[in-house]
Parts: C-alpha cells; sequence; structure tokens
C-alpha cells in the first residue's frame, strides 16, 4: 500500500498532524479537531436523539443461555476472520489500528512515522517502547500467576456474547446537549432520567439473580447468625460475638458497629431472633450503600465524555467495558472503545470483539505500544468520529508496583493535555473475590489515577461480597454497577436496598 495513502489514514481526524510531532511541552498548544456537534454534520449519527429501546437488541445469535455454542463459534470466527487477523498485523507491523464501524474501508494497519507516545520527545527514555520478548517479563508482573494470564486469553469467544438492550435511564449534563434517554444506571446533571416503567417479572429475575449472587455470601452469614442467637438473650457477649462475626464477613468495622448498637439499642436484654438481626442489618447496610450508590453521569457536551477504567489484572476491565458499550450503543449513543491494554495480546483481541459486538468504533495498536499514546491518539480519534462516549481499556497492574502504577498517571496526564477534564470519569473495576485486598486497591488506584467511580464484578457466587459495603463506608465513591456473570446482560445498576437485603438474605424492597 502505498506510504501516502497510509499516512493519510494514520492522520484521520486531525487537522494538525505537524502539531501532534511536538514534543509532550508542545501538546498544550495541539488544537484539537473542531468536534461540529449538530446532527446535520452528523451523517452517520441517527436523525432523532438517541433511544432506549424497551427489549433486547436485535438478536445476533441467540440470547446468552440458549445461543452460547454459536455465539462462541461466532466470536471465534470472528477472532479468526478478523479481530486476530488485525491484531496479528498489528503485532507485525506497529501499527495504530483505528476501526470504524461507519467507515469499514479506513480500517487499516498502517506503520507509524512517529512514536505514538505524544510524550515521546521528552519520556521516551523513560518510558520506551519494550519490545515483546522484554515485556514477559513484566506481565508475569502484572499476574499473580502466568495461568491466570493464559485463561485470560482464551476469554475472547466467551465474552463475545449478543449484546441486548440496556434496562432505560440515563442522563447528560449539559441543558444545550440534547439528551437522550439512556440506559438505567447513567444520568447526566441536566436531566432526571425518565422512569420507564419495567416489568416485574424481568425485575424480579435480576433479584433473584442477585440473591443466587450473593447467596453464598449471605447464606454463611446468616447460619452464623442464627447459631449466635438461639435461645440467647442479647448481652453484651452476644453482641461482641455478632460484631466479630460481621467483621469477619467482610462488612468492615463502621458497618459492624451500626448493625450492633442498633441491635442493642433495640433489644438488648431481652430475646432476638436471626431475623431481627438480618432485619437490622439489611437497614444500616442501605443506609451506608445509599450515598454511593449512584448513576454514571455522562457529561455529552465533551464529545466524547471520556471514561478511563483501571484495575489490578483479571478484575474484569474488559469485559466490563464490553457490558458498558453495549448499554450505551444500545441507547443510540456512538461509542469508541481503545485498547490501552497493550501488555496482552488477548486482551486487545477481546476488545476487538466487544467492539464488533456492539457497534463501537474500535482503537488498537501493537502489542507492547506505550499506552498513554494510544491513549492520546484515541481520543484525537473519538474527537474526530464525534463519539458520544470514549471507553478506554487499560493493562491490568497490581497496586504495589511503582512503575505500572507511573505509567496509568501518564495516561491520565496526557489525556488531560487534549481537555483538562479528560479523563471524564475514571472508573475502577473490583473483584468481589479479593475481599479486604480491595480496600488497599482502591486507596492507591484513587491517589494515583484519580478514580471516581466502582463497579464491582464477579459477584455472583463469592462469600466475600460484604466487602463492598467495608469500602463503600470506607472511601465513598460511587459504585454505578456490579457484575454478576460473564455475560452482557450481567451488569446492574448498583442499587443499595437490593444489594443489603440479598447481602442480609431478607426480602427486597426495589425489587418487588
Ligand atoms: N463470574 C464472573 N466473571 C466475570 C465477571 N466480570 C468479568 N468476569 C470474568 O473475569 C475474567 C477476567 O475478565 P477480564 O475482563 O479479562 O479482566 P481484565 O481486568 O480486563 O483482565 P486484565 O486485562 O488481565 O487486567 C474473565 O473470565 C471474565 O469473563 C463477573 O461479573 N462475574
Amino acid at each position: 500500500m502505498a506510504l501516502g495513502f497510509i499516512k493519510k489514514v494514520f492522520t484521520f481526524g486531525r487537522e494538525k498532524p505537524a502539531e501532534e510531532q511536538a514534543p509532550a511541552e508542545d501538546l498544550t498548544g495541539v488544537d484539537a479537531p473542531v468536534v461540529d456537534v449538530s446532527p446535520a454534520s452528523e451523517p452517520a449519527e441517527p436523525a432523532s436523539p438517541p433511544s432506549v429501546p424497551s427489549g433486547h437488541l436485535p438478536d445476533e445469535g441467540g440470547d446468552r443461555l440458549e445461543g452460547e455454542a454459536p455465539v462462541e463459534q461466532e466470536a471465534q470466527s470472528q477472532a479468526d476472520a478478523s479481530g486476530a487477523k488485525e491484531i496479528e498485523a498489528a503485532e507485525t507491523s506497529g501499527s495504530l489500528e483505528v476501526e470504524s464501524q461507519e467507515q469499514p474501508e479506513d480500517r487499516q494497519a498502517i506503520e507509524p512515522e512517529q512514536p505514538a507516545d505524544p510524550e515521546a520527545n521528552v519520556v521516551s527514555e523513560e518510558h520506551p517502547i519494550e519490545p515483546i520478548s522484554s515485556l514477559v517479563g513484566e506481565m508475569s508482573d502484572r499476574t499473580e500467576g502466568g495461568e491466570e494470564a493464559s485463561a485470560n486469553s482464551d476469554l475472547s469467544s466467551k465474552n463475545a456474547e449478543t449484546p441486548t438492550a440496556p434496562e432505560p435511564s440515563f442522563e447528560t449534563s449539559e441543558p444545550s446537549v440534547e439528551a437522550p434517554n439512556l440506559p438505567k444506571g447513567f444520568s447526566t446533571a441536566a436531566s432526571a432520567p425518565e422512569p420507564v416503567p419495567e416489568a416485574p417479572k424481568q425485575k424480579l429475575s435480576w433479584f433473584q439473580r442477585l440473591r443466587a449472587g450473593l447467596a453464598r455470601t449471605s447464606s454463611q452469614l446468616s447460619g452464623q447468625i442464627a447459631a449466635l442467637f438461639t435461645k440467647r438473650k442479647l448481652d453484651d457477649q452476644t453482641l461482641q460475638d455478632l460484631e466479630d462475626l460481621l467483621i469477619q464477613a467482610d462488612l468492615g468495622v463502621e458497618t459492624a458497629m451500626r448493625v450492633t448498637d442498633t441491635l442493642a439499642s433495640e433489644r438488648y436484654g431481652k430475646d432476638v431472633t436471626s431475623e431481627d438481626v438480618g432485619r437490622i442489618m439489611a437497614q444500616e447496610i442501605a443506609k451506608v450503600l445509599k450515598p454511593v450508590a449512584k448513576p454514571l453521569q455522562l457529561d455529552l457536551s465533551h464529545k466524547p465524555h471520556v471514561i478511563l477504567v483501571v484495575g489490578v489484572n483479571g478484575t474484569g476491565k474488559t469485559t466490563t467495558i464490553g457490558k458498558l458499550a453495549a448499554k450505551l450503543s444500545g441507547a443510540g449513543l456512538k461509542v469508541t472503545l481503545a485498547a490501552g491494554d497493550t501488555f496482552r495480546a488477548a486482551a486487545i483481541e477481546q476488545l476487538k470483539i466487544w467492539a464488533d459486538r456492539t457497534k463501537s468504533d474500535f482503537i488498537g495498536t501493537k502489542l507492547g505500544a506505550d499506552a498513554a499514546g494510544l491513549a492520546f491518539d484515541a481520543f484525537q480519534q473519538a474527537k474526530a468520529n464525534k463519539s458520544d462516549v470514549l471507553i478506554i481499556d487499560t493493562a491490568g497492574r497490581l497496586q504495589n508496583k511503582a512503575e505500572l502504577m507511573a505509567e496509568l498517571e501518564k495516561i491520565v496526564r496526557v489525556l488531560g493535555k487534549l481537555d483538562p477534564d479528560a479523563p471524564h470519569t475514571v472508573l475502577q473495576t473490583l473483584d468481589a473475590t479479593t475481599g479486604q485486598n480491595a480496600l488497599n486497591q482502591v486507596e492507591i488506584f484513587r491517589n494515583v489515577a484519580g478514580v471516581n467511580g466502582l463497579i464491582m464484578t464477579k459477584l455472583d457466587g463469592t462469600a466475600r461480597g460484604g466487602i463492598l459495603v467495608a469500602i463503600s463506608a470506607k472511601h465513598k465513591l460511587p459504585v454505578y454497577f456490579i457484575g454478576v456473570g460473564e455475560g452482557v446482560d450481567d451488569l446492574e445498576p448498583f442499587e443499595a436496598e437490593d444489594f443489603a437485603h440479598a447481602i442480609a438474605g431478607t426480602g427486597a424492597v426495589n425489587s418487588q
């Protein structure tokens, strides 16, 4: 392919390509591509504001349960046919890959003539793009075991499931921007989400799934509570035993004390049933969770609203991005996904499959390339293609690896050069099975990357779901969604009451 054409593709959407080659200090002066937000200038955008479908997206292969095998085959064949091919091409050519769902002919693997790193002239020695072979050792730092990394590498087809329509409820934050009907779990400052009646059966089904997911947490706890309160009046020793029990269940000291204090004030010296304890526990847990159960607020005046997703390896970043993209694009928003996890080929492939499935644009680069450079380019491309939302994946990293955390800091810094407010949302995914370590993860990622919202994954089947209560009490960061499975539907807006009841093993209030 002629080099001239390749250059054009590489600089797609950039008005001043020469400036992009400037050193980092000059980046503040880089003119971001002018984004015309008027609908008329967006030929590929829907003529009417995005609307939330009431049912599922058009079925592309059956739902998760019924169509699992075909979807996996399809995902695998897609990976073989396109994703893997392009990634392979990118790996060998050192390319930046930009795929537009609207302009598939623009998908090219190209030779960059300049470093992808926008700070390259300044930091190239500090953060050189490393050969893949040298990354192998470093990748072992990012994973607690080789098995996990290789296990994750097999996930792409597993995760490529047909997206289904989001439950309605988004908000946008700028009055001047036409607010779409956002899926449930998102909001904007300007408009309250329109209450859309939901089928009770579907909602109940969700709560049943939440209950099932947290069954190990709640049954373990309620079994111990029942044993503690058999034929005993409430005295100091019982209260102390209960407090210990709640702390062991990862709920945290603060919440454990709230429960015992309330219980003591109501029932001290009297008979207590495990139902009494469950009721008070649900009530006190809900009090802790309500202030953090918030919708993810999108400011669509940014065009795009940039969401950076960070977290320890294997916590579910890529899967969660796919689930979010399905919700957003299902609501009619234009979404771009950027594969900032440049350390794991399977992660790039996995995100590419999610982009295809969710009809999102995809931006990737070669394995081992500078992640901050990719984030910078992705931001420019997402501006140029008038995306509403850009979601950037990052490589998993242990919070105690200073060098890797510095890389994350650099991604945030570089995005801020194109928009001082970017990234507008820094989402951290937390694996519920981690237990107490998650508290420390939030502390460090928050300090380094400015995490301003959480998503807890893998709440299905863990006995450690109580940790979300301790994290909420300590960090008070918004919890936007929770993941209760690997499928595209298995991400739900976080509901304080539902969660509290599911943990306490009591009846749901919201979901009935
Ligand atoms: N059971 C369950 N599995 C999940 C959930 N979310 C993600 N997973 C699975 O967790 C594994 C890791 O998910 P990824 O999305 O690859 O995690 P990641 O954080 O991107 O991983 P790295 O790129 O290695 O940092 C995959 O097998 C996912 O399918 C969830 O809510 N429940």
